[in-house]
């Protein structure tokens, strides 16, 4: 690690420029910003994939994250994903994928959680099934079955039952993985993404538009999509709460004279469920991994998450998970935060100044990436005390702390304004998988361990570790 320059001119006052080797970015990089911000202060910029980022250390955080107005999340996270082109329509895109989710997801829990619940139970038995009857431990390839399962949950939630086919839900997976490789998650991975960035990026970005979405998207869901959007009508419903997301946020565009929604309207709805589509599917079932990996690690919590565990009656006598039984998980709840706390993430929060901005003394150019390390501020000895780093899964129970719960030392689902809307369900969703899981059996993980994949996006690239169910009666 050396600096490139500690300050160009008097008059620039830009934070020192530090060069990171590639393999110290790539392979440790944990180890590699908080050394370089130990050595020469609070803030540094460092160009990573020929771009400039500005890192910040913990004391900066919730100046960062959650002054908007300097500090802008659209800016930022849209430019990461090569999308400037959406700050330039008339309506702001994320404003719209944020309502959708506030207003028609989460807004109410209870019946998002009783839509999808059936899809999660229905892997959990079939993942546990052949252990039951065999009697053994059996290894799973539990990883694309939890990708698949989320995309299956998503479409019949955003889009219908009747969208869960097997093609669509195949779909579905394509498509959240292609828009995540918009972020790079596959470029740390990759000597050629890594060695010619902007190359990389140009043609990550050609396929996930002229072959990805048209292909998977466009063609399939987005067509049958289309069709029932052109035949929507403003007749009054009096059961729309039990309608798909799609439906009742498409209400609001029937126009009043014509009854309809128009051309450019529907072509609208359609890209804010594409964006749905993305922020919701990819993302969870990472997480999901990370806690399925931590816990097969630590199995002895797995009693007392059944303990904890209530389900409740359905009509047809089966018992069935809602969301009242999540909400009951104190001991799981503050698994997963823990899980989430202290899995490693480095740069997932990304804000993009407005202005030439001063900070710590400094000035930083309008434009530039601004990037708290998170490690630095999830596991803070000053805020957490000598066990910081220290994984501790009841460390929240009785702390009125959920997982969900974000802070300046903890923001997994970020902070501020922008913070996560989904959050809510993300959590609900991983909770539904595991208590479905080991509702069947019990877990373990090959030698004990697992492998990080990719270092500098642990939020976007699953862990790799060979899991193992077992009866639960051996
Ligand atoms: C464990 C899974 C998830 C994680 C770790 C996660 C994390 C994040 C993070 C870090 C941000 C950026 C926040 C910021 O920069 O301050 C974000 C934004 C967002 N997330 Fe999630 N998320 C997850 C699941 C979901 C789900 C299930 C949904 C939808 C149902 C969702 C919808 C969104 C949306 C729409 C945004 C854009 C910001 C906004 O509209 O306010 N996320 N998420």
């Amino acid at each position: 690690i050396r600096v490139l320059h500690r300050r160009s001119s008097q008059s620039s006052n830009l934070p020192p420029l530090v060069a990171i080797p590639d393999e110290q970015l790539f392979g440790n990089p944990r180890h590699a910003y908080e050394t370089a911000l130990k050595q020469y202060g609070k803030i540094i910029g460092v160009p990573r994939k020929n771009r400039l980022e500005y890192i910040v250390d913990q004391s900066f955080v919730a100046e960062v994250l959650t002054n908007d107005k300097v500090y802008s999340f659209e800016h930022g996270t849209l430019s990461m994903l090569n999308l400037h082109v959406l700050l330039a329509l008339p309506r702001s895109f994320m404003h719209e994928i944020d309502r959708v989710v506030q207003d028609h997801i989460v807004s109410d829990l209870d019946d998002s959680v009783d839509r999808i619940a059936p899809v999660f139970d229905k892997l959990a038995k079939k993942l546990a099934a052949p252990v039951s009857s065999e009697c053994q431990p059996i290894a799973v390839e539990i990883d694309s079955e939890v990708h698949r399962m989320m995309a299956e949950a998503m479409l019949t939630l955003i889009l219908g039952r009747h969208y869960a086919s097997a093609a669509h839900i195949a779909s579905t997976e394509r498509i959240a993985v292609a828009i995540a490789t918009l972020t790079g998650i596959f470029e740390n991975m990759s000597w050629w993404s890594r060695t010619f960035p902007t190359v990389g990026r140009t043609w990550n970005w050609l396929k996930v538009m002229f072959i990805a979405i048209p292909y998977h998207f466009v063609l399939g869901i987005g067509w049958q999509a289309f069709s029932e959007l052109s035949a929507i009508t403003d007749v009054a419903r009096s059961d729309i709460r039990k309608e798909p997301v799609i439906m009742s946020f498409a209400r609001k565009f029937i126009d009043k004279k014509t009854h309809r929604i128009s051309l450019i309207d529907r072509i609208w709805i359609l890209s804010v469920i594409l964006g749905l589509i993305f922020a919701s599917v990819h993302q969870t079932a990472v997480v999901i991994m990370w806690v399925v990996c931590e816990l097969a690690k630590r199995p002895e919590y797995i009693q007392e998450f059944r303990t904890d565990t209530f389900t409740e009656t359905s009509e047809d006598g089966a018992q069935r998970l809602t969301y009242a039984s999540l909400q009951n998980a104190e001991r799981l709840d503050s698994f997963i935060r823990e899980v989430m706390r202290t899995k490693g993430d480095t740069l997932s929060t990304v804000r993009q100044t407005v202005s030439d901005t001063a900070l710590a003394g400094y000035v930083i150019p309008k434009g530039s990436f601004v990037i708290p390390l998170a490690t630095l501020a999830n596991e803070d000895e000053n805020h957490y005390g000598e066990n910081a780093k220290v994984f501790v899964g009841d460390r929240w129970v009785g702390t009125g702390k959920p997982a969900t719960m974000v802070s300046p030392n903890y923001f997994p689902f970020g902070l501020g304004r922008w913070a996560c809307p989904g959050r809510g369900l993300a959590v609900a969703e991983i909770k539904l998988f595991i208590l479905s899981l080991i509702a069947h059996a019990n877990l373990s993980l090959e030698n004990g361990e697992y492998r990080v994949v990719d270092p500098l996006n642990v939020t976007s690239v699953a862990p790799k570790g060979r899991i193992f169910l077992h009866p639960l009666f051996s």
